[in-house]
């Protein structure tokens, strides 16, 4: 499988943020997307998830697996907001996630090993750190399965001993021979296949 953009290019309230942006992401793959704030790092995340429309070119998933009719459909997004909801405990929130989005993967009780977090997985979700709900949305990446992880400054808020393990998480959903798509300031502590530098 490969996602293959081609003369991309985005626009936000009727106004050009960027054009002329083309790359080739295939399995096992990561692409690191870098560039001054405002350059479009989120809107062409959001573009590929299938959130936004792209304002001209285009975006394709070529020999794609029939699990996944479209690109869409292939993709974890993980936004800056972290999509949980506080009133439910920790558990109720993935739960929804892992049977929301099918695919089941790791069971949440696994996933929150892998976060470290499972002592915790009976409070609300309101009750956790910055930090911890950001590890708890990064479970939301292990419950279902999807080869292709879009990251949105993933490790915002996150501690040393955390990113590492976030590290450790993405290396595996690699070698695993899935794709990750990640736009952010800080290193992420992973060898990149690809770089995209937006605003150059
Ligand atoms: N809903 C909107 N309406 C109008 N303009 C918007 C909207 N959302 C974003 N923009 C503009 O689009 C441009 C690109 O924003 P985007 O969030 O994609 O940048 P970014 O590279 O991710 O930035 P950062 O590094 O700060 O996260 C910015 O100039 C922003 O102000």
């Amino acid at each position: 499988m490969r996602l293959v953009a081609n003369d991309l290019s985005g626009e936000r309230g009727g106004e050009p943020v960027f054009s002329g942006i083309s790359f080739g992401v295939a399995d096992g793959e990561g692409l690191l997307v870098t560039g001054p704030n405002g350059s479009g790092k989120s809107t062409l995340l959001r573009i590929v998830a299938g959130l936004l429309p792209s304002a001209g070119g285009r975006i394709e998933i070529e020999d794609a697996d029939a699990r996944w009719p479209d690109i869409a459909s292939a993709c974890h997004y993980l936004g800056h907001q972290n999509a949980l909801k506080p009133a439910l405990s920790v558990r109720e929130n993935l739960g929804f996630w892992r049977d929301y989005m099918g695919e089941p993967h790791l069971a949440v009780t696994e996933a929150l090993e892998m976060v470290g977090l499972d002592e915790i997985g009976h409070l609300p979700l309101g009750y956790l750190s910055t930090g911890q709900k950001r590890r708890i949305a990064i479970a939301r990446l292990l419950v279902s399965y999807r080869p292709v992880w879009l990251l949105d400054e993933p490790t915002a808020g996150l501690d040393r001993a955390s990113e590492k393990q976030f590290a450790d998480l993405m290396r595996a959903h690699l070698e695993d021979g899935g794709m990750i798509l990640a736009a952010t300031h800080l290193p992420l502590g992973l060898e990149w296949t690809h770089e995209l530098r937006m605003g150059a």
